[in-house]
């Protein structure tokens, strides 16, 4: 579904604050993949989303997504067939819509500028009493007056209801409260299974990491230093994996929120 080849990228080249923040990286993810990753801090976690969302372009290689080469496609034009949710709830959705005119809008229906039809309304009111958070009896509200968890909850919908070819969760749950975080990863497992995307998750809970999904991939300094999956990744713990970091990298993980959440 995804081919990434040998990428890098580079920020301010060329000056004093030059940072190869992603180096030579090369990644394919199977149709139907969900890819946890984790890793050091300033690893290039995000910046690798950056790259495969089209926020920057990368300096060298090439992405193909859908045998689609889309290494130069804008960011906009990615957005169509990537969905993205990041660690802050505000983001994704706009605070001032209501929650109809916000699924209508990532559904491609129009939004307050036109009527909402009678089965879009259906259809949206189904979708969220998946999430099981009343908001289909919520509709008309804004969704400024929705809680952070919620938010997330309806922000997952939103990049889902026209499922997309690939879904980049950027430590989605990280600023939610552990029970809410609990329950918005949940729905992520359903709602990845149900659709059969493809989904690539950053996390900083190790024990997320290799709960959910089939793959999970460990980067450092710009490299993927580790990419399990299958039975050896069945067996693995947590203590597992900061040894396989240690037997990688040659240094102990140093990412401050992952060894917290120990
Ligand atoms: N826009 C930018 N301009 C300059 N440097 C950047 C930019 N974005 C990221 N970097 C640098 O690139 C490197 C990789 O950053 P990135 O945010 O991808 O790491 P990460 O693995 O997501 O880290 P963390 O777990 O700490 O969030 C870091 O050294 C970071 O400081």
């Amino acid at each position: 579904m995804l081919d990434i080849r040998g990428i890098t990228l580079t920020f301010n080249k060329g000056t004093v604050n030059e940072k190869v923040a992603i180096s030579d990286l090369s990644l394919n993810v199977n149709d139907g993949d969900f890819i946890t990753i984790i890793g050091a801090n300033g690893a290039g976690k995000s910046t690798l989303f950056n790259a495969i969302g089209g926020t920057f372009i990368t300096d060298s290689g090439s992405i193909v997504l859908d045998g689609k080469d889309i290494t130069l496609t804008p960011e906009h034009k990615r957005a169509r067939s990537i969905g993205r949710l990041f660690q802050d709830p505000m983001k994704g959705s706009a605070p001032g819509m209501t929650i109809e005119e916000n699924l209508a809008l990532a559904a491609g229906h129009g939004g307050w500028l036109s009527a909402i039809s009678k089965k879009d309304k259906e259809r949206f009111k189904k979708c969220l009493r998946q999430l099981n958070m009343g908001l289909e009896d919520r509709m008309q509200q804004p969704v400024g007056l929705l809680s952070g968890g919620q938010r997330q909850a309806l922000t997952l919908m939103m990049a889902t209801i026209n499922p997309p070819k690939l879904l980049l969760l950027d430590e989605h749950t990280a600023a939610l409260d552990p029970a809410t975080a609990e329950k918005v990863l949940e729905l992520t497992r359903s709602i990845v299974e149900e659709n059969h995307l493809t989904c690539m998750m950053i996390t900083h809970n190790m024990q997320s990491a290799l709960e959910l999904g089939n793959r999970t991939i460990m980067m450092n300094a710009g490299r993927i230093i580790y990419d399990v999956s299958g039975k050896e990744r069945e067996g693995l713990t947590v203590n597992d994996l900061l040894e396989k970091f240690r037997e990688t990298s040659g240094k102990a993980l140093d990412n401050d929120r992952m060894l917290l959440g120990l």
